[in-house]
Order: structure tokens, then sequence, then C-alpha cells
């Protein structure tokens, strides 16, 4: 058991999130956006092509793993795959890469990159589509440049086969179960294997997959069942070119001493597959460091923002409760300490309900005000701030322990911040310049604050570009407890603003431009 984190921990709450946040209210654009709640859907042409989001996670989970070599320890989980001088490689064959790296794109951020969130799709694809739960770690590194070649291939022999998985770190025995667990979704398209399988004229598989199983969109042991009772119609099985039937090989390498087993539990079949997809996705290149193995935090804050709007300071966010409903959770307070001394309350709103790993679990939102709304917030005093939050459910106190939910009132985004001007020209470039105001508590040590930016590098590593804000030369009073500093800028990208205070880096939650509404005209 790991000793329980405490909030805010950015990278382990934005795991956690990506992880936890599945399905419901805050859920992850994995699941709400590509519908993996429906295991058949696929994005890139739809339930009848035979093919499955979930496959094709999966497998390229594996490819991108496979590289690695345990005596020197290069290669590994590191969406090294995502290079044309990988992908394009013959034992990479397929679309699969390419359309799981366009899902990632928009799902990867400065705290959960490529590598990472591939891991998190291979574990959604497993848990919402009937397999087990996966412990999973954060912390993988994006490489920087592709991996040194080593995916199995079908045609190769056993022989070849036991030291690729060796050199991957899996014993003969874990080869055969690793294969049988992957070979549990998907299958083999024409398209790019027609020397394995043939034209199938199915108006139900348009892209022509032959699958392993006869229940390719879900996990359970049939590919293993249908392999012992002969029924199968796996195509590296009993395809028609037996140099290409690896997976009758491999299966068969300990005289059907494992898959027999696999066969007949499908709890030994989960069990086994939990631990190994658990080991392909840790297997990375020595050095990386991964986390603990990520455990949802029973209570936990999300999106927390401050805004300064003059006299008032607005405080927006929510907060999760995990294994809660609206019902078991009952009346929700949220209690605050402010830098005078005093306590502030007030209830909370349901805002609605999360859920994750095919149901399994259940989580109830509140918003931070009585009307539960995602985007209403709190108006306080900004003489008060606030130091930390604590939260009362179902009659009972949640304060980690004593030390509360530390939240930062140092500095924040001013409404004050406006437009100069905005044009789109005919090519439909955006150009605009604005002043972003940040309103910073009198008397913190901030040695600076910033505008921060994420973007990719040239390697399509994500990186975070700084701006400074400079320090102003004299105090511009926004209210009697908060100081404007302020930057002309002409960037349309969306930040968010970082700080350093008594040495410490924070970061706010909200992406903001120039060209939001919030962005009034300046002047007037
Ligand atoms: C000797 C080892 C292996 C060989 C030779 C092999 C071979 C293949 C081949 C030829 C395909 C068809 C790909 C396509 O048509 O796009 C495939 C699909 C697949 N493989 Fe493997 N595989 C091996 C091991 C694994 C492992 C260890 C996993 C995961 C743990 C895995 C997961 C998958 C999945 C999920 C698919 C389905 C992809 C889809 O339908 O889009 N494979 N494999």
């Amino acid at each position: 058991s790991q000793p329980q984190r405490l909030w805010p921990s950015p990278q382990l709450d934005a795991l956690d999130a990506a992880r936890f946040d599945q399905s419901g209210f805050n859920g992850n654009f994995l699941m709400v956006f590509t519908g993996l709640d429906r295991c058949d859907n696929f994005l890139f042409g739809g339930g009848s092509t035979g093919r499955s989001n979930a496959a094709d996670w999966i497998r390229t989970a594996y490819h991108d793993m496979a590289t690695h070599n345990v005596t020197d320890g290069t290669g590994g989980l590191d969406a090294s795959i995502r290079f044309t001088a990988e992908k394009s490689r013959p034992e990479n064959a397929g679309d699969g890469f390419n359309n799981t790296f366009q899902v990632l794109s928009s799902v990867a951020n400065r705290y959960v990159g490529f590598a990472d969130s591939l891991a998190v799709a291979a574990v959604l694809a497993i848990e919402n589509c009937g397999g087990p739960e996966i412990a999973f770690r954060g912390g993988r590194i994006d490489a920087g440049e592709p991996n040194a070649p080593g995916v199995p291939q079908p045609q190769e022999d056993l022989e070849t086969h036991i030291a690729a998985f060796t050199r991957q770190g899996f014993t003969p025995t874990e080869m055969i179960g690793l294969v049988a667990c992957g070979h549990t979704f998907g299958g083999v398209q024409h398209t790019f294997f027609p020397d394995i399988v043939d034209e199938l004229n199915d108006p139900e598989d348009m892209e022509d997959v032959a699958h392993f199983d006869s229940t390719s969109v879900n996990f359970d042991n049939n590919v293993a069942k249908e392999y012992i009772s002969g029924s199968t119609q796996n195509p590296l099985v009993v395809g028609f070119n037996d140099t290409t039937n690896s997976d009758k090989r491999i299966f068969g390498s300990d005289g059907n001493v494992t898959m027999n087993s696999l066969a007949s539990s499908p709890s030994l079949y989960a069990s086994t597959c939990a631990d190994l997809f658990a080991r392909m996705l840790d297997t990375v290149p020595h050095g990386v460091q991964l986390t603990d193995v990520i455990t949802p935090l029973p209570v936990k804050p999300a999106n927390v923002e401050f805004t300064m709007a003059n006299d008032t300071m607005l405080l927006g966010g929510q907060v999760r409760f995990w294994n809660h409903t609206e019902e078991t959770a009952g009346t929700v307070q949220m209690l605050w300490d402010d830098q005078l001394g005093a306590i502030g309350n007030t209830t909370l709103g349901f805002a609605g309900a999360g859920s994750a790993t095919g149901g399994k679990y259940t989580s109830a939102w509140y918003g931070f005000d009585p009307t539960g709304s995602p985007f209403a917030s709190l108006s306080l005093d900004p003489a008060a701030g606030i130091q930390r939050l604590r939260f009362v459910i179902d009659g009972k106190l949640e304060d980690q322990g004593g030390v509360g939910f530390a939240v930062q009132d140092a500095y924040m985004f001013s409404e004050s911040s406006c437009l100069y001007n905005s044009s789109v020209s005919p090519e439909g470039d955006v150009t605009a310049s604005g002043r972003v105001d940040i309103a910073v508590r009198n008397g913190v040590n901030l040695t600076r604050v910033y505008l921060e930016t994420v973007t990719q590098d040239g390697e399509g590593r994500i990186v975070i570009v700084e701006i400074d804000i400079p320090r102003p030369e004299q105090r511009i009073a926004v209210n009697s407890a908060y100081s404007l500093w302020s930057l002309n800028t002409t960037s349309v990208d969306e930040f968010t603003i970082g700080a350093e205070i008594d040495g410490q880096t924070y970061s706010t939650t909200q992406l903001r431009s120039v060209l939001d509404s919030d962005f009034l005209p300046c002047g007037v």
C-alpha cells in the first residue's frame, strides 16, 4: 500500500484525472469523445469496419514498448513510435499507430505526455471493454528520437520470438500470456497483411479484418478457449500461410500448458493479463522514474481558479468525492481559512456524477458554489483571501489529516485585462494585441510571474514557453490588498499563469487568451 499523497500535486492530480475521471462529469476525452463506452467504436470509419479504437491503442502500446532492450536499457514505452522513421518500418505495418496518435494529440498535456497518454489509452480500453483493472503508474518520458527496431513479426520463427520477448524482459511463458492477452482484441487486416488474410467481402467488416477470436471488441479468454477447443478462426493460428502462423507456434510452444490454464479459467486469464499488461506499460527506458501506482484521491479539488474582479475576489472550481453519489454525499460544505484568521463556509451544489472502469466506480462532483454550476464562482473579500479549503461530506470533515487543501491566492488573473484590437486576415490568420493584468497580493514574496504557453518542440515533445511579466515600477492598486503587474502582448495563444513564490513555482489552471470574452476593449 502506498502512502496517501497530498493535494495539490499537479502531475499526480493530472494522472489521477486522466486515469480515473473517465465518464460523466469532467470525463476524459479518450472516453467521452471517442465513445469508448461502446467498445466496437472506431473513430476512423465506424463500427462496420471491423476495426476498433481499443484494439488500435493496445497494439500501439505494445509496438512502442517492444523496442525495449533489458540489457542496455534502451527503448520501451516512450511514444517513439510517433516518429515516421519508426512507424514506417515493416515491423510496424498498419495505420493503427497514426490513428492512435491523432487521438492522443488532443489528450496529452504538460503533466501527462504522449507516452503516459498512450499507457492511459491502453488501460481505459482494457478496463472499459471487459478487462481487469490495471495498476497504472505515470512519469514516462517522451522520446526525442526513434528507438532501435525490435517488434516481432508473424513470419519469424519461434526462436526469434523467444529471443525478442527475452530482450523485452518477458520469459517464454510470459510471451505466451502476453500474446494471448493482446490478441483478445482486434485482428489482422487484409490491406496490410494480404499474405495472411484474403478479402472477406463482409459488409460488417469493411476493412477485411480477420479477428483473433469471436468476441474481438471485448476482453475475455475466448482467444484461448477457441484455440484449445479447436474452433479458432485466429488468422495467426489457422491462417492459410503456415509461415505466418506465429500465434500457433507461440501458443503451442510449451505443449499448450499455459493456453490450457488460460482457457480453463476466465479469472486466471484476467489476473495474468492484468499483471502482464501492467508490466508491458511499465517497460520504459533505463533512468525513467515512474510514479507509485496512481490511486484516486478520496477528496480531490479540480480546476481551482482565482480571478480578481475589482473589489471582489472570485473562486471557481469543483471537488470530486470518490465512491460517492449525490445520495450518499448528503449535504456538502466547503470551509476555508482566510489570511486574517477567520473561517468562511458555504454549502456546495451537486455538479454531476462521474464514473470509471466500466461503471465499477462512481464519484460525485460539487461546484464551488451553492448552485453547483461548474462555471459559477464564489465572491470573496480580497483583503481576507483564502489559505486553504476543507470539506464536510456526509457529516465528516475532510481536511487531509489537518493540513487542509492549500490554495494559492498570492496572484491571479485580473478582469481589468483588456483587448486593444484584433483582426482576421483574408487567409484566416488572427492577430490581436491586448494587455494581461495579474493581481498580486501586497506583501507576498513573489519573485516572478509569467504567462505559460504549452507547445511542442521540433521532436514533438511537450514544452512550456514562459513569457515574464515585468515587475511594475510603481504600485498600481487594484484594491486594498492587491496590485497589478501588466504585460502588453500580441500573442493569441492560450496561456496559464505561473509564479515563483517563496522559492516554489505555481500555475493557474484555466486556459485564457486575449481573444476571450473576458478581455473587454481597453479604455472603455
Ligand atoms: C510475436 C508477437 C506478435 C506478433 C507476431 C503479432 C502480430 C500481429 C499482427 C500481424 C497483427 C495485425 C495488425 C493489423 O492488421 O493491423 C496484430 C494485431 C494486434 N496485436 Fe499483435 N502480435 C504479437 C504480439 C502482440 C502483443 C504482445 C500484443 C499486446 C499485448 C498484441 C496486440 C495486438 C492487437 C490488440 C492487435 C489488433 C489490432 C487491430 O485490430 O487494429 N500483439 N498482431
